[in-house]
């Protein structure tokens, strides 16, 4: 159910009125089977662009992108995607919306209600399974997204900043949430951020990206093991590590770069 990612040598262009606008360059990294890893970096260095890229969004301009060896030449069911604004169908319940997949992919009725109801039980929305997105909150808007995604049994499931809308409360909650429900299905994880505490607290490690062009800058291990919880966060290892992270990404940021 899980596989490596590997991207090779990747590089983003986009076509502007003033020429090629150099988005990524050269990037090279890997997300293991069963791995959590982080891409951090300042807003506008080319994450998301990644993330749709793997995701099969976007083309890269050189490059290739392989999961589970094979090349990712367009979207597909083996990556679930969770972006940062609610992206429910706001006409389709709770149910309608985790169930949406199974039915484009024809998966037959007694196995889709299966899934639908053991995935909206692992989020904790059973008591809202007929309700609709409008009724929810926006953290129980995204356990509902996670629950979509998580439903067809994807590879690989692509985080892009899904907390990044919510108030700093239910993102805690929702950060321990996934984490709980990663560690339990061992799915393997890729996912956006720009909150260096979130991705310290929730990677096996991370790679930081540099101003636009994007490149990255540094991998770094997180090496808390996979017992954490929210109290970790006041460690001093872990503040150490979170800091070393903040401290690259500002050597590396657009102002640092222009003052060179
Ligand atoms: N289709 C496009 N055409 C032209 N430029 C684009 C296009 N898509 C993205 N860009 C540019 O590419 C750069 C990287 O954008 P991207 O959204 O990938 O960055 P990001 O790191 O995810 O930023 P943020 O954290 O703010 O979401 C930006 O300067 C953006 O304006």
């Amino acid at each position: 159910m899980t596989a490596t990612l590997a991207i090779y040598q990747l590089s983003k262009s986009f076509a502007t009125r003033s020429g090629p606008l150099l988005v990524l360059d050269d990037i090279s990294m890997r997300v293991e089977s069963n791995e959590f890893v982080c891409l951090v970096g300042s807003s506008g260095c080319g994450k998301s662009t990644l993330l749709n890229i793997v995701a099969g969004l976007e083309e890269p301009t050189a490059g290739e992108v392989l999961l589970a060896g094979h090349p990712v030449e367009g979207p597909g069911a083996d990556r679930g995607m969770v972006f940062q604004n609610y992206t429910l169908y706001p006409w389709l319940t709770v149910r309608g919306n985790v169930e949406f997949g199974l039915k484009l992919r024809r998966v037959g009725v007694a196995e889709r209600r299966e899934r639908v109801d053991r995935y909206i039980e692992i989020v904790g929305l059973t008591r809202f399974a007929d309700s609709l997105p409008r009724a929810l909150s926006g953290g129980m808007k995204q356990r509902a997204a996670i629950a979509r995604a998580m439903v067809n049994e994807p590879q690989i499931l692509l985080l892009d900043e899904p907390f990044g809308a919510l108030d700093c409360q239910t993102k805690e909650t929702l950060q321990e949430f996934l984490y709980s429900v990663v560690c339990r299905s061992g799915i393997t994880v890729l996912m956006i951020t720009h909150d260096v505490e979130e991705a310290v607290f929730l990677a096996d490690r991370i790679y930081a990206m540099s101003a636009r062009p994007g490149r990255i800058a540094r991998e770094i291990e997180v090496p808390l093991g996979r017992e954490r919880s929210l109290a970790c966060k006041r460690t001093p290892r872990f503040q150490q590590i979170e800091q070393q992270i903040r401290d690259l990404l500002r050597s590396h940021s657009p102002l640092a770069e222009e003052a060179q």
